[in-house]
């Protein structure tokens, strides 16, 4: 997430649709005289309203949207569609401020309908013909992405792509701030796509997404689920209610294919059941699937896989990041594109000896600079779960010349009972464990370090040290590191923010270890 609030992406030049349509359409009641409004554009945040809005007012968890009328009237919106509960609340504001804006009232939660709603006035729902693919799972997801609109590229396609890092629209880079956007903000999204020539659409979809309707009104060519492990339950309380809203997304409403990677139960629980058709990838060995991959070889600076398909496909590839389940997202990434009928070979003629040039933004990215053998290399990671941890520490384990030297935090105010796996993790893993603090939120930071403390040191095996300012850990870890050893920083990946106390203090991990690396007269 980024730190500041960012204002939605909207097409530049959107083609109006009347409130008469939508309220015909949508079986909505009209409290006002709405005579031949327009809306051109949608949100669900009074902040974010444009002049010619439609603004939905939508209950949530802490306010509910319709109290923010009045400020959506003044920004000019043309109208509000609520729920009974909102209406009552917009008309009264409205009453009291002499405002006459019409109020459309829905009888099912605005949530389920604003999907389809945004995508009538964007025109981007059956009329928007681009590709689209969507990636659900615990980690990986933004990998995937990437992966997606590097292979669509190689394959003569102008994508654009929607991850918790970044949207982009080919070569223009907007702010992310939810990994899955709401849907108005969505929708003018693919709008702008669209007008920029975009013919296939990469995007990441949470679980949050799947279960508040943030995908609605986008019917997916092909998704995918690559892994499930724990993360989120201080919002979904189990795994089980966490799972069932990643498989909901293999519904015929939102996606005509699949492909699963079924090397866990998750996996081939997803596959068994799917509502759609799906096509099953197995990396591990034995495992009954339509594709199957293998690693070749792998290094520091990549992994080299070979992929087999049903039919007799075969692809060979190497992605430059290290570990074996980058080799996996591509192939995952690959496996969708063939399933949305783009041949293996029109992406392969894209690349040159099967090379996915691929760069993500804080995953897994080096800040030194490849010297290697002669001063350690360090990772900056945005991986903050146990399932996270074990598949980049395991990967390192293998690839790794020197000691592996791990710091990481935790967040605040979220999902506390996976602290102390990421911490026994760590420390089962790694040689040394630095604990340092990423975003505390609203909980004494010490806290929150005692409790990886724990975890960490009940592996009895790393050295665990623990150092709450982050500046200064990266500082230690460099300090204490030879050539040869690897420093990885996992946590904050691409973000420029910490949030302590209900305050965002700008901090980029990156700059602040390419910074301590020059300090230390290891980067030029
Ligand atoms: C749990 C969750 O997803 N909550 C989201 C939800 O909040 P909510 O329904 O409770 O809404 P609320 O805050 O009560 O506000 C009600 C309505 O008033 C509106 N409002 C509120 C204030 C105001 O001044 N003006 C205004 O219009 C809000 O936009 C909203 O429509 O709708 C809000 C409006 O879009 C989101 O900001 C909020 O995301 C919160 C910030 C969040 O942290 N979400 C996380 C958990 C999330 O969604 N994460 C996933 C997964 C990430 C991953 O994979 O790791 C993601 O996709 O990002
Ligand atoms: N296939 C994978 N399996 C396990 N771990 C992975 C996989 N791919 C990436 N990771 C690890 O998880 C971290 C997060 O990856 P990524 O940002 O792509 O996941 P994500 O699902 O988008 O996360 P989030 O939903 O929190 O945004 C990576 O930086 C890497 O450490």
């Amino acid at each position: 997430m980024s730190s500041g609030d960012v204002l939605s992406i909207r097409p530049k030049a959107p083609t109006p649709v009347s409130l008469a349509s939508l309220t015909e359409r949508f079986s909505l009641r009209a409290v006002g005289e709405a005579g031949n409004a327009e809306a051109t554009g949608a949100t669900l945040d009074s902040r974010d309203v444009r002049p010619g809005d439609l603004y939905l007012g939508i209950p949530g968890a802490l306010r509910h949207g319709a109290e923010f009328a009045k400020q959506a009237a003044e920004l000019g919106a043309v109208a509000i569609l609520t729920d009974a509960d909102g209406a009552e609340l917009a008309a009264t504001a409205f009453k009291n401020a002499e405002i006459a804006m019409p109020i459309l009232v829905t009888s099912v939660h605005p949530r389920q309908i604003a999907g389809e709603v945004a995508a009538t006035i964007y025109g981007t729902d059956e009329r928007f013909d681009a590709k689209t693919f969507g990636i659900t799972g615990t980690n990986g997801k933004t990998s995937v992405v990437y992966m997606l609109a590097e292979l669509l590229s190689a394959a003569g396609f102008t994508p654009g792509l929607s991850s918790t890092a970044e949207r982009r629209i080919g070569a223009e880079v907007i702010t992310s701030n939810l990994t899955s956007p709401e849907a108005p903000e969505l929708h003018g999204l693919l709008a702008r796509m669209r007008e920029a020539g975009v013919d296939a659409v990469a995007l990441e979809v949470s679980a949050h997404a799947v279960e508040r309707h943030r995908i609605d009104g986008v019917h997916f060519d092909v998704v995918a689920f690559n892994n499930f492990s724990q993360d989120h339950l201080d919002d979904f309380g189990d795994m089980e209610t966490y799972f069932a809203a990643k498989l909901a997304l293999f519904a015929p409403e939102h996606a005509a294919r699949g492909v699963v990677v079924v090397d866990s139960p998750y996996g081939q629980r997803i596959a068994r059941e799917s509502q759609i058709p799906v096509t099953r990838l197995a990396t591990e060995f034995g495992q009954q699937a339509d594709w199957h991959l293998a690693i070749t070889r792998q290094t520091l600076d990549g992994v080299s896989f070979v992929l087999q398909g049903p039919s007799g496909e075969h692809f060979r590839g190497r992605v430059p990041v290290f570990g074996r389940f980058m080799a996996e997202n591509a192939a995952l990434a690959l496996i969708m594109l063939h399933e949305a009928g783009i041949p293996i070979a029109q992406v392969e003629a894209g690349l040159e000896n099967g090379l996915i040039p691929v760069y993500i933004p804080g995953r897994l990215e080096e800040m030194s600079d490849h010297a290697g053998e002669h001063s350690p290399r360090f990772y900056v990671d945005y991986g903050h779960t146990p399932g996270a941890f074990e598949a980049m520490l395991e990967a390192l384990g293998e690839v790794a010349p020197g000691k592996i030297i791990f710091m990481f935090g935790a967040d605040g105010d979220r999902d506390t009972t996976k602290r102390e796996e990421m911490g026994r993790i760590a420390g089962a893993h790694a040689d040394t464990v630095i604990i340092c603090d990423y975003h505390p939120r609203s909980e004494p930071p010490e806290q929150i370090r005692a409790q990886l403390l724990a975890g960490a040191r009940s592996a009895n095996h790393a050295t665990v040290i623990e150092e709450g300012d982050p500046r200064r850990a990266v500082r230690l870890a460099i300090s204490l590191a030879e050539p040869g050893d690897v420093i990885l920083y996992a946590g904050p990946g691409h973000e420029d923010y910490q949030e302590v106390a209900g305050q965002m203090i700008p901090y980029s991990a990156r700059d602040e270890v390419r910074g301590a690396l020059r300090e230390a007269g290891l980067l030029t």
